[in-house]
Order: structure tokens, then sequence, then C-alpha cells
């Protein structure tokens, strides 16, 4: 069966149905250059709304296992590869990646050159695009990604000393795996939380998660933010760091088509060091913006060298724009989670 890809300005592709075959979706089109951690990248809640292009050009050979996903569905739109493999070959497998796609009513397209399709993203940017079973001429209707609005709350068996409080915009699983060990207990909240809402749960840490959309659509939070970089050490990634940008008067902007991907080399501005980091984001904080604030940048992204990381000089409060749980990627930048609990330990009576 034919399934149809129409992009914003014009250009259409035609590949084989898979996943959903009969489902019919419009996002926003982004490419990601990971060569693995599909099932990690398709569970991500920062990609709701979103089609998902892989340039590798063979996705589903090790199939989908249990307790990898880093939510309890697929988010992505729709996908988009150019060879999709029912033959499967991981010993914790238990369904196929065409199987999954089918479970979730996400819909899939074969046969593109995604290639070619990012050398277009990357000359005209991340635009909006159409899956459909015909082929059309208008071009697809505007849509507003939503902001997710859920709520989980979860704690660890541990007996207190720390209390990470994760303010959730699309939080995904393993950043909640990272922080939970012995000694430390984690509590989720939505971004509906009043800064009361989170003093009455006496945290002794304040995480802000990654998240989909625009960080200026998150404007209603950043007093909250003001607030806890006061009280509490902080902990901003991915639409976390924009936030806390945000909050402290930097500025954020679209970029031409992101950074998504398991292979982005940053510098540490602090250190000299260079970690390989996996990201997946399609705003960044504008690094000149940030001399009027009380913030410092503390990392660049090496080849556009566009900001990476946020400290509030004096204050246990920072942020990356990268992803250090990694999941999927690369793990150089798991330290970050000791350091925060570390700094919970020094400062955690702040309050
Ligand atoms: N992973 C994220 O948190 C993404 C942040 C934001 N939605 C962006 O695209 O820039």
């Amino acid at each position: 069966m034919k399934k149809y890809l129409t992009l914003e300005n014009g250009d259409v592709f035609v590949g084989e149905a898979c996943g959903d075959l009969g489902a019919e979706i419009d996002g926003e089109l982004v490419f990601t250059t990971s060569m693995t951690g599909y099932q990690e990248t398709l569970t991500d809640p920062s990609y709701k709304h979103q089609i998902i292009s892989f340039t590798y050009p063979l996705i589903g050979n090790y199939g989908i296992s249990l307790d990898t996903s880093q939510s309890d569905k697929v988010q992505a739109a729709a996908v988009i590869v150019k060879e999709m493999t029912n033959q499967v070959f991981h010993y914790q497998s238990v369904i196929s990646l065409d199987a999954f796609l089918k479970q979730s009513k996400t819909p899939a397209i074969s046969g593109i050159d995604t290639r070619q399709l990012t050398k277009i993203i990357r000359r005209y940017g991340t635009m909006k695009a159409s899956l459909t079973n015909q082929p059309i001429v208008d071009q697809p209707a505007d849509r507003e990604a939503a902001i997710i609005k859920s709520a989980t709350l979860s704690a660890s068996d541990a007996k207190d000393v720390e209390h990470v409080v994760v303010v959730d915009f699309g939080v995904k699983d393993n950043i909640v795996k990272s922080l939970q060990r012995p000694g430390v207990d984690v509590t989720v909240v939505t971004p509906e939380s009043t800064f009361e809402d989170i003093v009455n749960l006496h945290p002794t840490g304040v995480l802000l998660s990654n998240g989909p959309g625009d960080p200026t659509d998150y404007a209603a939070f950043l007093p909250v933010i003001q607030q806890l970089q006061d009280n509490f050490p902080l902990f901003g990634i991915c639409l976390g760091h924009q936030l806390l940008a945000l909050a402290n008067g930097a500025k954020t902007y679209k970029m031409t088509f992101g950074h998504r991907g398991i292979n982005h080399p940053v510098k540490n501005l602090i250190t000299g060091e260079i970690d390989i980091t996996s990201q997946n984001h399609g705003y960044a904080v504008d690094v000149d913006s940030v001399e009027d604030t009380p913030l410092e940048v503390t990392a660049l992204e090496v080849n556009d060298h566009t900001c990476e990381g946020l400290r509030y000089p004096g204050r246990p409060v920072f942020s990356v724009q990268y992803h250090p749980e990694a999941a999927p990627g690369s793990h150089d930048a798991t330290q970050l989670f000791d350091d925060f609990l570390e700094m919970l330990h020094v400062n955690g009576g702040v309050h």
C-alpha cells in the first residue's frame, strides 16, 4: 500500500505504508541522526506532534524490548525510514518495530530516501508535513502543538535524606531513573503546580524536565522558576534549560533544523573538556542574550557554537541543553546527576 509524504514546501515523497496502515497525520517534520535507540526516541515525549525521519538507513533490526521505552507509549506522530525490517535479532526483543507502531496506531512510511529528505530540511529548515494515503495538493493545515498536562507521582523505597521534585513538562523515564538510588526520593509533578505546591512537598532539590514545543509557550511557569532558584538547588534539562534561561531574562529562538542525534560534541567552557552528547531540540538559548542576565554560559556545541549549558554563579542552579540521561546515546554526561545530588547534600537545607 502506497503512502504519501507531502512537505510544506510542496515536495512529495511516495513510499510504502507501514506501522498503522490507515492512519493519516500531519506534524512537524524533523530528522534524527541516531544510528540506534529508535525505541527510546519514538517514546520520548519531547517528540510529541513531530514526524521523525531516521537518517540511518535500516531501522527495526533489534526489535522492541521491555524497559527501554521512555514513556508509556509512542509519542512521535509518525515515522519515516529508508528500510524498516521485520527480521528482528535481539534476545530481549518481544515485538517488531512495525507491530509496536501498529499497536500504538502510529503511521509510518518506508522506502524514502531519508538522506535526500534531510538535505531538504537542512536547506529549508524544520517544516510541517503530512502523511496521507492519497496524494494531496493542498498545504497541510496549521496545527498548534499541545502542551503536555499529564502527571505521575512516583517515589523510591529510600528513607528520605534527599527529595527531588521533577517538574514534568514531558519527562523521559530515564531522567527519573537516573535520579533514583538509595537515599533519594523522586516526586513528579505537573507544570500547573505552584511554588507553594512544590514547597509543600519539602524538596531538597528541583529538576525541570525536557518537553515538547516552543519554550515561550510555558511563560506561566517562569515566575515559579524564579522562586525555585531563590530557594532550592535547581537542575534544568533541555526544555528545562530553555525555561531557566527565559526565567532569568535571556531569549530563545527556533533553530533552522535543530539537533537530533546521539553524537553531538559539547565543549564544557569551565573544564575545557568535550562530551559526546545525546540531543533532541529545535529551539536554543540565544548566547548573546545571556550577557544581560545573572546566568553564565558554561558549554557550547562544537559545530555551531549554540548554547549548551548555563549556571547561576554562587548558587546551586545549572542546566544543560543536551540529555545527560542518554536513552538513547552516549553516557559521557551522566555525572551531572551525581553533581546535582551532591549539591542537594550540601545545599539541601537551604529552605
Ligand atoms: N528535548 C526537549 O526538551 C526539547 C525542548 C524543546 N521542545 C525544543 O525542541 O527545543
